[in-house]
């Protein structure tokens, strides 16, 4: 696909408002209105904070439910960029600017009024920490690393298909190395779009290329990512894995370097395959050939439209970039009500390489999907679009 065409295309393309939390009965007015508030609850139960903590965390759930964004203070070190970025939104409703910009700001909020970024002994301590340790030592995360032993009977071309299915439903947070085939059919079945034929075919015709995997959440969608990385690399599909992570704390479970290296100790600790992999990853970090990321842009409340040039560089040198889950998807074609039908290459046509979304369904952001397909969607009358029951897999060349 020739650069001048594909700006052509989205040019053509009319830009559609982007998605907001005051629409009555949306899924985004449901997330500021009934989520937040939880959260807010949760990250003050979670730990011992201290009182002029708690005070703050008080203050934040007044402020989420009274629903007017208060500035951050003015000594926060990012307090102008944020300034900046909110001209003409903060001070209104969390509900009344673009659902993307209320979140990422909700979560800033959360990490002032934990003291993530302050000078006190509450610098740098992850509020969500409690939450991911919990999900990466629950028992469900043994049986799924004993489960990648099965892969041991695939062809590498199965084994590789059958992880990138566990690193797509790994976005779903339940996800399962269920590498049988019966288990393949049916999680493909419910892809509402299955690019996988292009996704190959792009990894194969660049082998062994540079390629930028853009997590999402930490945990057991970190660990099949990690395995997916392990699997390209070993295969010789890859020459490098670039695993872009937040750079702190975002969206409750996004990833952070942190939280790679836990589950790297995770896989480590873990018998048969899974510490082969870990012990593999471990090696190819030390080597150069699986490197961290962790780009400021990562938590900006902006769609990758606007991505800086470094990080724009960084995409373009990229045999492939793939970008993980619902937050990253949203980013990618820009949080907004596109009909979804419009051409998931066209929306994407300004991004600087091959790009593919590996990601289950869970905001209202939908672009690619053919009318007919979204008729048998709409069918039976159940939710799927913001439920996590779907998946889709989006690539353009
Ligand atoms: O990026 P993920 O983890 O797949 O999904 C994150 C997400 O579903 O959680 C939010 C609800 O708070 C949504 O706005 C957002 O898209």
């Amino acid at each position: 696909m020739s650069g001048a065409r594909d700006e052509t295309v989205a040019e053509a393309l009319p830009t559609p408002p982007p998605i907001m939390g005051n629409v009555p009965g949306s899924y985004a007015l449901s997330v500021f209105r009934e989520r937040h508030p939880v959260l807010v609850r949760q990250v003050a139960e979670a730990l011992p904070y201290s009182p002029d903590r708690r005070r703050a965390l008080d203050r934040l759930l007044d402020e989420v439910v009274r629903d007017v964004m208060e500035p951050l203070e003015p000594s926060a070190h990012d307090a102008a960029a944020w300034a900046e970025w909110g001209r003409g939104k903060i001070g209104r409703p969390y509900v009344d600017v673009p659902f993307l910009w209320g979140e990422s700001y909700f979560y800033r909020k959360v990490l002032e009024a934990t003291g993530y970024f302050g000078d006190g002994p509450w610098r740098g301590i992850d509020p969500f920490g409690p939450m991911k340790q919990a999900e990466l030592d629950g028992p469900d995360v043994d049986g799924e690393l004993a489960a990648l032993d099965e892969t041991a009977a695939l062809s590498p071309a199965e084994r590789a298909d059958a992880l990138l299915l566990g690193s797509l439903w790994g976005n779903r947070a339940d996800l399962s190395f269920g590498v049988t085939l019966t288990g393949d059919r049916e999680k493909a079945a419910d892809l509402v779009v299955d690019d996988r034929p292009l996704l190959w075919s792009l990894v194969e015709a660049a082998a062994p290329g540079r390629i930028c995997l853009v997590a999402d959440n930490a945990g057991r969608e970190l660990l099949p990512d990690l395995v997916l990385a392990d699997d390209l690399l070993a295969c010789g599909l890859a020459g490098e894995v670039v695993l872009h992570v937040k750079p702190y704390p975002y969206f409750v479970s996004d990833a952070t370097p942190a939280d790679v290296l836990a589950c790297l100790r995770r896989l480590a600790a873990a018998p048969g395959r899974a510490a082969e992999a870990g012990a593999r990853l471990w090696d190819a970090m030390e080597e150069g050939r699986l490197t961290l990321r962790a780009h400021p842009f990562a938590c900006a409340p902006l769609p990758y439209a606007e991505m800086p040039d470094d990080l724009r560089a960084e995409f373009a040198s990229a045999s492939l970039t793939v970008m993980k889950g619902d937050l990253n998807y949203r980013r990618l074609v820009g949080d907004r009500m596109w009909p979804a039908s419009t051409p998931f290459a066209a929306v994407t046509a300004y991004f600087p390489g091959p790009v593919v979304a590996l990601r289950t369904l869970k905001s209202d952001a939908l672009v690619g999907v053919p009318e007919r397909a979204l008729a048998e969607l709409d069918a039976p009358g159940r939710p799927w679009r913001t439920t996590g029951t779907h998946a889709m897999v989006q690539a353009r060349p």
